[in-house]
């Protein structure tokens, strides 16, 4: 059995005046340790989805099990990077890092040194009693990927982490982010607007369309390029070729939106 299997997933939002379909119809199924992105149109369901994955939202119609069980059982094995790092402005780095073990009951010596070794494994030595605002953009969202690592998630929900840094901060991160999950052998989901992010990073890109959001084509990442950093695809062949052909089927999708 996959590790995620989504069956025929809809979700409606209802509001006083209207039903809005912002899921239709959606199945796939994500295997141990893959890296999945989602691309798509503004508005296609990705942040719909990516909320049914974590628990958060039930789906209207369908099912999803992670490892077997509903999504809302598995909290405890979902870690999340999102678009602002959320650390707490009050406490120190090593604070934020250990939040999750501490609110998990899982505090101690063990889970810290190795919380704590991660931080230096990332690049973060020296900087465990600052506190956020004393880092840079980059930094801190270094220190969040050590906060979600730190209670040793199965399963990495990422909502476009890289996308408020700059360029540069950026792709050093993607590369960063990419080393440790298949290090640890995480199986990720990312959602992102960027789509030379997506094929770098991915075994597979899930491309969807809008109105009613839905699965449109699914895009096999070659195994040439999946060995490499992200930053290294980006100068390969079937790098470029890839992007040309899910550029022109977004292409398509924006102008039939
Ligand atoms: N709480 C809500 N109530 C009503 N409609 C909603 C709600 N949340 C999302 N929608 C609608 O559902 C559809 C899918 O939204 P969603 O945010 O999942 O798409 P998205 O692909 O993540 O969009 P974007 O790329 O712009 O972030 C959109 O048409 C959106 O307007």
């Amino acid at each position: 059995m996959s590790f995620i299997t989504a069956e025929n997933i809809g979700h409606h939002y209802f509001t006083p005046s209207s039903v809005k379909t912002a899921l239709k119809d959606v199945s796939f199924s994500i295997e141990e340790g893959e890296f999945v992105s989602l691309i798509g149109p503004s508005g296609c369901g990705k942040t719909t989805l990516l909320s049914i994955l974590s628990g958060l939202l039930m789906p209207t119609d369908g099912q999803v099990k992670i490892d077997g069980q509903p999504p809302d059982l598995q909290k405890n094995m979902i870690g999340y990077m999102l678009q602002q790092d959320y650390l707490f402005p009050w406490k120190t780095i090593e604070e934020n890092v250990l939040i999750g073990l501490k609110l998990n009951r899982q505090l101690e010596e063990k889970t810290k040194e190795s919380a704590l070794q991660f931080l230096q494994k990332i690049g973060l030595e020296g900087v465990e009693k600052q506190f956020p605002r004393q880092l840079s953009g980059g930094m801190r969202q270094r220190a969040a990927l050590a906060r979600t690592m730190a209670v040793n998630p199965k399963l990495l929900l990422l909502d476009e982490p890289f996308s408020a840094l700059d360029y540069q901060t950026k792709l050093k991160l993607e590369d960063l982010v990419f080393d440790i999950l298949k290090a640890y052998k995480k199986t990720a989901v990312l959602v992102t607007h960027d789509l030379g992010e997506a094929i770098s990073m991915s075994d597979r890109v899930l491309l969807f369309a809008a109105n009613p959001g839905r699965l449109h084509k699914v895009f096999e990442v070659p195994d040439e390029l999946r060995s490499l950093s992200p930053f290294d695809v980006r100068s390969q062949d079937a790098y470029s070729d890839l992007f040309r052909i899910i550029w022109k089927e977004l292409e398509t999708l924006e102008e039939i939106k």
